[in-house]
């Protein structure tokens, strides 16, 4: 019978803003029988003492709701058995309740029950398919999206029409609730299979109604503002994070990459360091040691940074940041910085040496994303298993002058070879001989215009001159072309802040 009269009807939620100007019970009362003059088939109402009111001027169907905010469970909608009560005795018809996953003070089996005995029908408050499968399961007359977007993370825009079309697989007594504002989105809801439609906000929440429309015409008049971006390097030992407007970093903070930790917590840590930024930028963009594709993280050498299995980096991120996410390879976004930095078009190869050996490639003006650049990880002919990176980086320097009897700063064994002292040398060139045959053979296999280099040891003092040395004596078939990076440690975060704004998916 119910069921019926609300069958593709349209169901007005009155519920004022708490604490505001018509957060009485002559509003929401006012409230409910304007909707209804109007045709509406049935009414949300909050809190028993609002379904009193409501009940005592109209015998249209209610379904009555008690929200509550409580310490230890995130639940907020009629979390206790004692509240079906409450909305029984008030007069509802339907009693909604919260059916998410979450810790919660009552089963949603309980709470079914509880309606049930108390001779009402029970609609659960859902998030996900899963809740709602699980709601059906122990008996619950009405399932609805109402919870969708609200379990975590930045609150959607959109209504959830999707989540109703799955629920409509799972029975036909589906409501549609949640971020519907206009009736072409009711439509929607009511198309994807809703048997009907409840719209709170849009009619009789006054301040969010004034508040939409106050942002769109703000809009208009402001000035067309260049975006701002959140561009993150999350490297192995340190991560930066900085609002970069225009290819211009704007400010920086810096914090230790805690290498025991996992992905998530590294995210959490720079959304702890970026808190006061929230609000000042519309995307982020992420660098990463190891490989992305398709927006999921894996490690290419769990030595810098271990990952277990993939991360899904660019969902996830999305969720901690509120905002739209490119993440790429830190060697990648950096040779896309390189790229921009520069007015020349022609394709390039981006190497950093510092602690390990990385790149990126841009052919045709487009950065190739997956694994493409990672020349650390290639064979080093004669480094057995060893890949190259470990005998063309700061650490292998380091290493060697140790086992010398040297000081084992590269920076000290670069100025000691510049000082002509023979140890130095040999250990600087070994490594400039390795770079050298990478460069040669970077050349046959692309044949970029230019090979870019950069990172610490990349830029130290000599080391390009010897590089090219030693390519010399190879005498290879075409020369590379072999130029200093410009951006410096600043590359990956120019370079991701862009790839973020022209959507370079890698
Ligand atoms: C998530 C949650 O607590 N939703 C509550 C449920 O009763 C209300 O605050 C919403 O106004 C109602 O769902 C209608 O949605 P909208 O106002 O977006 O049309």
């Amino acid at each position: 019978m119910l069921t019926e009269i609300l069958k593709n009807g349209l169901i007005v939620s009155c519920q004022p803003v708490p604490g505001g100007v018509m957060d009485d019970s002559p509003y929401v009362v006012a409230f409910a029988l304007a909707a209804l003059s109007a045709g509406a088939a049935g009414l949300r109402i909050e809190s028993a003492r609002y379904v009193a009111a409501v009940r005592a001027a109209t015998d249209a169907p209610i379904i009555g709701l008690i929200k509550r905010d409580l310490d230890d469970s995130p639940v907020r909608i009629t979390p206790f058995l004692d509240d079906v009560t409450a909305l029984a005795d008030a007069g509802a018809d339907i009693i909604a309740f919260d059916a998410t996953d979450r810790v919660r003070p009552a089963s949603v089996a309980a709470l079914a029950k509880a309606v049930r005995d108390a001779g009402k029908l029970s609609m659960a408050d859902c998030s996900c398919v899963e809740d709602a499968r699980h709601a059906l399961s122990v008996g619950v007359d009405f399932v609805g999206s109402t919870m969708s977007g609200y379990t975590g993370g930045p609150e959607p825009v959109d209504p959830d029409i999707a989540l109703v079309a799955a629920l409509r697989e799972l029975t036909p007594n589906v409501i549609a609730e949640g971020r519907i504002r206009t009736p072409e989105q009711a439509q929607a809801a009511a198309r994807a299979g809703a048997a009907c439609v409840v719209v709170g906000s849009a009619i009789t929440r006054t301040e969010h109604v004034t508040a939409w429309f106050r942002e769109a015409l703000s809009e208009v008049n402001a000035p067309a503002a260049r975006p701002v971006v959140l561009a993150i390097d999350l490297g192995g030992t340190k991560t930066m994070a900085s609002l970069v407007q225009d290819g211009k970093v704007i400010e920086t903070v810096s914090i230790q990459t805690d290498r025991s930790g996992s992905p998530q917590g590294w995210l959490d840590a720079i959304a702890a360091a970026t808190r006061d930024w929230k609000g000042s930028y519309g995307a982020v963009g992420i660098a990463v040691t190891g490989a992305v594709r398709a927006g999921r993280w894996r490690a290419m050498n769990k030595a810098t940074l271990g990952i277990e299995g993939e991360f899904a980096l660019e969902i996830r991120a999305a969720e901690i940041f509120g905002a739209s996410v490119v993440a790429a390879n830190d060697a990648q976004a950096a040779a896309w910085g390189e790229y921009k930095a520069s007015e020349d078009r022609s394709d390039l190869v981006f190497i950093t040496v510092s602690t390990g050996l990385g790149g990126g490639i841009v052919s045709n003006g487009t950065l190739l994303g997956g694994i493409a650049g990672h020349f650390g990880q290639m064979r080093d002919p004669d480094g057995g298993s060893l890949p190259l990176e470990s005998r063309v980086c700061g650490p292998w320097i380091a290493a060697e002058a140790e086992r010398l009897g040297h000081s084992g700063e590269p920076r000290a064994v670069f100025d000691a070879a510049v000082n002509g002292e023979e140890w130095a040398g040999v250990i600087i060139d070994g490594v400039a001989r390795r770079f050298a045959r990478l460069c040669c053979d970077i050349q046959l296999a692309i044949d970029p215009a230019r090979i870019v280099i950069g990172g610490g040891v990349g830029l130290a003092t000599g080391f390009m001159d010897r590089v090219r040395a030693e390519i010399t004596a190879l005498a290879p078939p075409v020369m590379p072309e072999l130029r200093a990076a410009k951006l410096g440690a600043s590359a990956g975060i120019v370079g991701i802040a862009d790839l973020v704004l022209t959507h370079k998916k890698t």
